[in-house]
């Protein structure tokens, strides 16, 4: 995909996301790695209406080199780029269900969500909780790549979540995933659900890898 092209679709899965409830005002924020950086949404802006030619630009440093100022969230994508090999985008939502969850109590706080349908175990792996920081914190970014690549996705205490993966289409789904996850397990709270099995878990891990 070239530059702009990834533009245009870094827009148009961002409108696809605030249209369907995922992000609301100007919550959230998508990154994705180019050829010689990085591109990002703009801090302050709605995913509902990105400006592909105003994203921001910046260098493998994560100098900002075009287009509006980036996200305050850049520590934390950095963080991802520079821990998973693999990462080459990363979607933060304060989708409602998965922020819920992100207030309560926890029983694995390396494993977050319940192992109750396989596209979880699938498309978001194992879902690391981290302590709440303050938005734009470096802090959140020293979290992440203290946890050197081990997990593709986390969520930030009081505030959301935060997904990479290979390609911004995979990482849109994988933070839609995310939040489907979170919002069965919400539903099925105090209802003592089936969980996967470790055999069931490991025979998809076997298959698909983790993500
Ligand atoms: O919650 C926050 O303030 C940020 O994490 C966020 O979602 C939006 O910040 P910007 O991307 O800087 O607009
Ligand atoms: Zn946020």
């Amino acid at each position: 995909m070239t530059e702009a092209e990834l533009r245009q679709e870094i827009t148009r899965l961002a409108r696809s996301l605030f249209e369907r409830g995922y992000s609301v005002g100007s919550a959230g924020n998508i990154s994705a790695a180019v050829a010689d950086g990085y591109l990002m949404t703009p801090t302050n802006s709605s995913l509902g209406h990105l400006d592909p030619e105003s994203l921001s630009k910046l260098d493998f440093e994560g100098k900002h080199v075009g287009g509006l100022p980036p996200s305050k969230e850049l520590p934390l994508h950095l963080a991802f780029y520079a821990t998973r090999p693999q990462c080459r985008a990363v979607v933060h939502l304060h989708s409602t269900y998965a922020t819920a969850l992100s207030c309560l109590p926890m029983d694995d706080e390396d494993d977050f969500l319940e192992p109750i349908t396989p596209y979880l175990i699938m498309r978001v792996g194992r879902l690391k909780y981290l302590p709440y920081t303050m938005p734009g914190s470096p802090l959140t970014g020293e979290m992440i790549r203290g946890l050197k690549g081990r997990h593709a996705a986390v969520l930030l205490g009081n505030h959301g979540p935060v997904v990479s993966g290979p390609d911004i289409a995979s990482a849109v789904y994988a933070a839609e995933e995310l939040e489907e996850s979170a919002k069965l397990q919400m539903l099925l709270r105090g209802q003592s659900p089936r969980h996967l099995s470790t055999r069931q878990i490991a025979e998809l891990r076997a298959r698909y890898g983790e993500p």
